[in-house]
């Protein structure tokens, strides 16, 4: 809960000035140790095993994905889970860029050569010539590279991908239409992941972790991929499998894996190029994703308003009185109904009202003319299929 008019804001990782900034001293207490807090600021920490306290109102994840975080237990308690859509795209697309021509060009294998070398070699000039025949790669313009997964992150790697000269196929069977209109039209549509891994010589993964693309690229579909392709997964460790692909390296079903997520598997294979999850980890993007999450954070716990939650609809109304009712429920028929009809029976007039659905989830925002009494709060949240409720008054 608020006391009086300051939020507590639990922060469970290294998060931007910039974006903390966006919550004021004044108003907000943030950090690593707040006791009872209204609501979770979180990167990459695994909240599944967590025991999110009672007092939490929103979880805002600093970043695009979300499986780190357990939505659907929360979305029963009526909490939505904030994300930043695109805030750090940028930032993982040039890192899919370097892995590409990390990969084509042998680059991390031709530094160790050179790490190797002795400065006290009186034939050093020799020894550089000789050793650089084995690191000769190929240029990434005129092959095909594979986009799986045609959001925010492989839009941009498309068409990063097309001005490197690059042909460019897609597959994203959940695209949607702005992702969809933002793409550029040079990028040729596939049928399936199989497709794509058969007629790529580069593949590149930009799917979130679902149950559904859980060892999307698996032994099955691996035995497709060219002896020489290069598969790129900078999305989750779990959209690969990782023991499947070892084989396939082992058995010159593909020729060089790199990722973003380094496990005991992948470790120190020879043919494998991993990076500490570094995707997002640039100024800029903790910047944007920390900013646009406080904001989202800010609005929803000072007015409700919810923009950019995975679990919740876009919901947002000016203030229309001083008294703000916020109510999530679940998507079923009559709860406006026993809404308005609890309100009206404690004599309070409906100033403007707005209510959205996503999903099995809904959520409600009501301006009332005059202050709202605990017993009403209480009757609200005993409607059944209410999973929160909220009173936000405008503070003096
Ligand atoms: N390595 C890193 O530091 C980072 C990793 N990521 C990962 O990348 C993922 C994608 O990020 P964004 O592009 O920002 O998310 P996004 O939500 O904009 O795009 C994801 C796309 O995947 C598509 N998709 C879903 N299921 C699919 C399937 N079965 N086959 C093909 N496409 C499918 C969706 O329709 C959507 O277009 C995140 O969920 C996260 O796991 C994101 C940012 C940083
Ligand atoms: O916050 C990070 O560094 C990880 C970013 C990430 O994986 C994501 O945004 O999905």
């Amino acid at each position: 809960m608020a006391d009086g008019a300051s939020f507590g804001v639990l922060v469970l990782n290294q998060i931007s000035k910039a974006g903390l900034e966006r919550l004021p001293a004044g108003r907000y207490r943030t950090g690593k140790d707040i006791t009872a807090p209204d609501a979770i600021l979180v990167r990459s920490a695994d909240m599944h095993a967590m025991d999110i306290p009672a007092s939490v109102r929103a979880i805002a994840r600093a970043g695009a994905g979300t499986n780190n975080i357990p939505v659907a237990a929360l979305s029963v308690r009526g909490i939505p889970v904030f994300n930043a859509p695109g805030g750090n795209a940028n930032a993982v697309k040039e890192l899919v860029l370097a892995g590409m021509l990390m990969a084509a060009r042998n680059l991390p294998s031709a530094q160790r050569f050179v790490e190797g070398l002795d400065p006290a070699d009186p034939h050093l000039d020799k020894t550089i010539e000789e050793g650089k025949k084995a690191f000769a790669g190929f240029e990434l313009g005129n092959h095909t590279l594979g986009v799986i997964g045609l959001g925010k992150v492989g839009a941009l790697v498309a068409d990063a991908a097309i001005k490197l000269g690059m042909q460019v196929m897609g597959y994203d069977p959940e695209i949607t239409v702005d992702a969809a209109w933002s793409l550029p039209s040079q990028v040729r549509r596939a049928a399936s992941v199989e497709d794509v891994l058969k007629n790529a010589q580069i593949v590149s993964l930009h799917v979130p972790l679902l149950k559904a693309t859980r060892h999307l690229v698996h032994a099955g579909n691996l035995r497709l991929m060219r002896g020489d392709a290069i598969l790129l997964n900078f999305s989750r460790e779990g959209v690969v499998d990782d023991a499947a692909m070892v084989a396939a390296l082992d058995g010159r079903q593909l020729g060089c894996y790199v990722c973003d997520f380094p496990n005991p598997l992948i470790l120190r294979h020879p043919r494998v190029i991993a990076l500490p999850h570094l995707g997002a980890s640039t100024r800029e993007a903790e910047d944007n994703c920390a900013v646009m999450v406080a904001e989202q954070l800010r609005d929803f716990l000072e007015n409700g308003n919810v923009r950019n939650a995975v679990n919740f609809p876009d919901v947002s109304m000016g203030r229309g009185s001083a008294w703000r009712v916020a109510i999530a429920n679940a998507n079923v028929p009559n709860m406006l109904g026993q809404i308005s009809t609890t309100m009206a029976h404690a004599g309070l007039n409906i100033h403007n009202m707005v209510n959205k659905s996503r999903g099995d989830m809904a959520y409600t925002l009501v301006d009332v003319d005059s202050a709202v009494e605990a017993p009403v709060l209480t009757a609200l949240a005993a409607i059944e299929g209410v999973l929160a409720v909220r009173y936000l008054p405008v503070s003096a």
